[in-house]
């Protein structure tokens, strides 16, 4: 029988996002399989949905939400576990797997600033429940690196990179040198698109409209609604009703998802729910977050002082070579501002470059193409190093 040293197809990638887990195999570019990492818990006889069972689930409000991570950690093992037996389960090809995940591999996209304990935990699940035969600890961030500079390859430095993720639950600087973390320099901020959606809800909460339970549609309502301001004081000055937007909330009859309308189309619909200066507000929390009174610096703040952590001598290139990627970097606007105040008093010679990541899934991708590669046999940590190291020396050589 072949094994994952030979058949690519048994080399599967997790990226284990706090907002989706995406899975494949290294023969597929893209994720085959996307599930929130969120289960719902049906009050009436608790069964537990995931995946498809809970998006096509009618009552929402029947339903309890378990998130088994918690600041990009996950804290709930048991739910995490269930939430990747059932997305290996809905893949034909990984049918009957408990046995023969033996001879797979597994390579998992993981955040710096990960707790020793639940790596460690991480790979005790892998290898002893269920039974892979090698792990690849990846390192979110350098992925997306990979497929950058893949894609955008004349566009940036093979040698200076920022990475500045804007993901669920937080944010992250890397800075990279000839391929390596500078790992001195790496930065996280707890701002992210977890924190925009929770302070949303309790806008809309405010208005009697009650979506405290509705986390998708909440999300929803931020991605196609909200963008960055260019010049904040401007818009904010600007008279009432200049950004009005409506989102049609669904009647669960026609449809079960919402839609957003602009101003001249909204008259023909009842349930509607109005958004003016609160779809620039919320996201400029991600760059002023003391505006809800949380005592962190903001992203152009942040990628600057990880730019200033750097040697004096090579520290002009990072501000040539800046790769944003994240779900949370998509909000319309984000990048032309970031970029412009990132750089803001960079001297006039250089050429201030960002290239954005547009796609969620990059890290992945940047992943299939390190787990795909003819030396991938030799990067992965197979079940004989764990058993003959432990855990503590796996961990100095694979993690940071
Ligand atoms: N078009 C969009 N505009 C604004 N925000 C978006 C957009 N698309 C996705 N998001 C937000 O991006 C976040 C998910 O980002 P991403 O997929 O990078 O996170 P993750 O990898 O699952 O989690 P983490 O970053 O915590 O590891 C969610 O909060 C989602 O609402």
């Amino acid at each position: 029988m072949s094994d994952w040293k030979t058949n690519s197809n048994k080399r599967l990638i997790v990226d284990n996002g706090s907002w989706e887990i995406r899975l494949g195999s290294a023969l597929n570019e893209v994720p085959n399989l996307t599930y929130y990492n969120l289960l719902g818990i049906d009050r009436k006889n608790g069964n537990l949905l995931c995946g498809e069972n809970l998006n096509n689930y009618k009552d929402e409000a029947n339903l309890i939400y378990v998130k088994p991570q918690v600041r990009g950690v996950v804290v709930d093992w048991d739910h995490e576990v269930h939430l990747w037996e059932k997305m290996l389960d809905a893949q034909t090809e990984f049918e009957s797997k408990q046995n023969e995940l033996q001879s797979y591999s597994i390579s998992i996209l993981q955040n710096p600033c990960v707790p020793d304990k639940v790596r460690q935990r991480m790979i005790e699940v892998c290898f002893e429940y269920f039974g892979f035969d090698a792990i690849y600890p990846a390192l979110s961030q350098q992925m997306s690196q990979i497929y950058a500079l893949d894609k955008y390859n004349k566009k940036i430095s093979d040698t200076f990179q920022l990475v500045i993720e804007i993901g669920h639950s937080a944010t992250y600087f890397v800075p990279f040198f000839d391929g390596q973390p500078i790992n001195y320099a790496i930065k996280r901020l707890d701002v992210g698109g977890k924190l925009l959606t929770n302070h949303l809800k309790e806008i809309i909460t405010c208005r009697y409209i009650q979506l405290k339970n509705e986390i998708r549609m909440v999300s929803q309502i931020k991605e196609d609604m909200c963008f960055v301001s260019q010049n904040f004081q401007k818009d904010i000055k600007l008279r009432k009703g200049s950004h009005t937007k409506y989102f049609i909330l669904p009647d669960y009859e026609t449809g079960k998802k919402g839609f957003a309308v602009d101003f001249y189309d909204r008259s023909s619909y009842s349930d509607k729910l109005t958004l003016d200066k609160e779809r620039f507000t919320l996201p400029e929390i991600l760059f002023n977050p003391s505006d809800i009174g949380l005592d962190q610096c903001g992203i152009s703040q942040g990628a600057s002082s990880v730019i200033k952590e750097i040697h004096p001598d090579i520290r002009e290139y990072f501000y040539e070579n800046i790769i944003l990627c994240g779900g949370s970097s998509n909000f319309v606007g984000l990048k032309e501002r970031l970029l412009n105040e990132v750089t803001q008093n960079t001297p006039d010679y250089l050429d201030n470059k960002l290239v954005h990541l547009a796609c969620t899934s990059s890290a992945y991708q940047g992943c299939q193409k390190v787990t795909s590669g003819d030396n991938f046999e030799m990067i992965a940590m197979n079940r004989n190093d764990y058993k003959e190291y432990g855990f503590e020396q796996l961990n100095a050589l694979y993690f940071i």
